[in-house]
């Protein structure tokens, strides 16, 4: 093996013979981040794992989410059951608090995705809901904590949904739409995602 130092570089070759080794070594840390570890007598490179997960990057979530990544998305078809009442996915839970309605909240429960968030728009403007029997301000730590409550059934009872949060491991996760919701802003929402995320 060979290798040259340059500023901000370090270059390795194989060197004559070695070529079987090297082709080994690159395939099994392809796309890896190395942390360099010593000084004066001698240094050492170690692999951090890939660079998405060793850098942090953030991760959108969100129903344009890729492959299995939408499944945490609030718009997913996640089936819970949720205080007696079975939801297609969270969109359907959310949207059907802006009804006082039992029977609305019935007809949302069946739905999923941009189904659940266009039937809320027929929903009456309200500064307030009812929900177990409270009053809950819209908009509110309070109504987060009815997000929260969801979030936690579907993610206890969707295993694809679970599994699919657990593989973001220690991602920052996001949720970057447009508009932005005034009800729960995606800064709240990808803090629910998280700390569901560390209890798992
Ligand atoms: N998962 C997902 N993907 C998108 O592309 C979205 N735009 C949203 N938005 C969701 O809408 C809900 C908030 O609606 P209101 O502002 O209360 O009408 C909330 O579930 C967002 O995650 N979601």
């Amino acid at each position: 093996m060979r290798f040259m130092l340059r500023k901000g570089l370090v270059i390795l070759r194989p060197g004559d013979g070695d070529e079987a080794e090297w082709s080994d070594w690159i395939a099994a840390h392809a796309g890896q981040v190395f942390k360099l570890r010593g000084a004066d007598r001698g240094a050492a490179l170690h692999a951090m794992g890939n660079e998405a997960e060793a850098c942090r990057e953030p991760l959108n979530i969100t129903s344009r989410s890729p492959g299995e990544l939408r499944l945490i998305s609030n718009f997913a078809h996640t089936p819970f059951v949720l205080d007696g009442m079975t939801y297609a996915g969270i969109e359907g839970f959310w949207q059907g608090l802006k009804f006082p309605d039992e029977a609305d909240r019935q007809r949302l429960a069946g739905l999923y995705g941009s189904a659940a968030r266009d039937a809320g728009y027929y929903a009456p403007r309200s500064e307030e809901l009812h929900y177990g029997g409270k009053r809950v301000l819209i908009g509110t730590w309070d109504h987060w904590q009815l997000m929260k409550r969801a979030c936690i059934a579907k993610f206890a009872q969707h295993d694809g949904a679970r599994a699919a949060l657990h593989a973001t491991g220690k991602r920052p996760l996001v949720h970057h739409v447009k508009p932005d919701s005034r009800t729960i802003p995606g800064v709240i929402m990808a803090q629910i995602w998280m700390a569901i995320r560390a209890r798992l």
